[in-house]
């Protein structure tokens, strides 16, 4: 269990951490979520003692981490994938933690096979892709088989298959009852690996939800494009008719209530035509756009752009 309460951070002027409070439970995965420069990295630094908190008080399992007994049992973490020997091999990199944190040196094969890495134990780490440096630093964390595991940004460097890999990575781990917190600013990761979410903005907690609770939020409906203000006109009467919730932008309609096919009814009933039919985005997409277009400012993007579709396709 991670427990984070009222926790502050000041760099200087910076407000990094700005009163956050949240837990983290066994056998859920949690994410941590926020656009750059929201504190994550910084919260998650003062949950390993690397970071000295201003105020609050951030515990592993009611402990402070300088307080923990044998901190690589009882937490494992993977903050940025450096800080490897370039000359060791892989097995030889975890060898060295498993002796210096006074593990069996046979946890080193286990973690690599775990992390999905067997086939490169021999190679040297000076070779290794981004990625295989990410699955070495995830390796590293689960040496000592901890309760309580935290990531930072696990997903930066892997491709589409290292990706899917580590949602059943991290998913396998939830099932084991470890506490999994992952720090992401990537929408589409944490939307698919996370039970629980929580939001970050400027150093402050937004929301704090099961992702189910956030992702059923009706945060769009369906978006209907007709080919005029007219029939858009006629065909949200129509819908109304039906039921639903209509609300006309221009020549565009947002829907909810009812399901696509009603829509269909209805613009047949109408003789209006549809030029698009695409379902809104989800609470908790919502929400994350509108936190992040706050924060770097920009419009939001059409429902059809490109960028919008692939993240929350992935
Ligand atoms: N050592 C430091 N000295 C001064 N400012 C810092 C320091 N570490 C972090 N900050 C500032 O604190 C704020 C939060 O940074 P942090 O790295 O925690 O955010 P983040 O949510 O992890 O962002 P990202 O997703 O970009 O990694 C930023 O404004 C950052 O510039």
């Amino acid at each position: 269990m991670i427990l984070v309460e009222e926790l502050v951070k000041h760099f200087g002027a910076v407000r990094a951490v700005d009163g956050l409070s949240f837990a983290a439970r066994p056998g859920q995965v949690t994410g941590f979520l926020g656009p750059n420069g929201a504190g994550k990295t910084t919260t998650l630094r003062m949950l390993l003692g690397l970071v000295e908190p201003t105020s609050g008080r951030a515990l592993i399992d009611g402990r402070r981490y300088a307080d923990l007994g044998n901190p690589v049992e009882r937490v494992g973490a993977a903050l940025e994938a450096t800080g490897f020997h370039p000359g060791r091999t892989a097995r030889d990199h975890l060898r060295v933690t498993c002796l210096a944190a006074g593990l069996p040196t046979g946890r080193a094969d286990e973690a690599l096979e775990l992390a999905g890495l067997a086939d490169a134990a021999d190679r040297r780490v000076v070779g290794f892709s981004l990625g295989m440096r990410q699955r070495l630093a995830l390796a590293a964390a689960v040496l000592g088989q901890p309760p309580v595991l935290i990531l930072d940004e696990p997903a930066n460097g892997l491709d589409p298959a290292g990706i899917h890999w580590l949602r059943g990575f991290l998913r396998h781990l939830a099932g084991l009852g470890c506490t999994v917190l992952v720090s992401s600013h990537v929408l589409a990761e944490v939307e698919q690996t996370a039970d629980h979410v929580v939001i970050v903005a400027r150093g402050k907690v937004v929301r704090d939800a099961p992702l189910a609770e956030l992702v059923g939020e009706d945060g769009g409906g369906l978006l209907v494009g007709t080919e005029g203000p007219d029939d858009a006109a006629g065909l949200a009467a129509a819908l109304e008719r039906a039921g639903a919730t209509v609300r006309v932008e221009g020549e565009r309609l947002r829907v909810s209530g009812v399901a696509a096919a009603e829509v269909g009814r209805a613009a047949l009933a109408a003789g209006a035509v549809l030029t698009e039919l695409s379902a809104g985005r989800s609470g908790l997409e919502k929400i994350f756009l509108e936190l992040t277009m706050a924060e770097f400012g920009g419009t939001e993007p059409a429902a059809g752009d490109p960028a919008v579709s692939a993240e929350a396709a992935s």
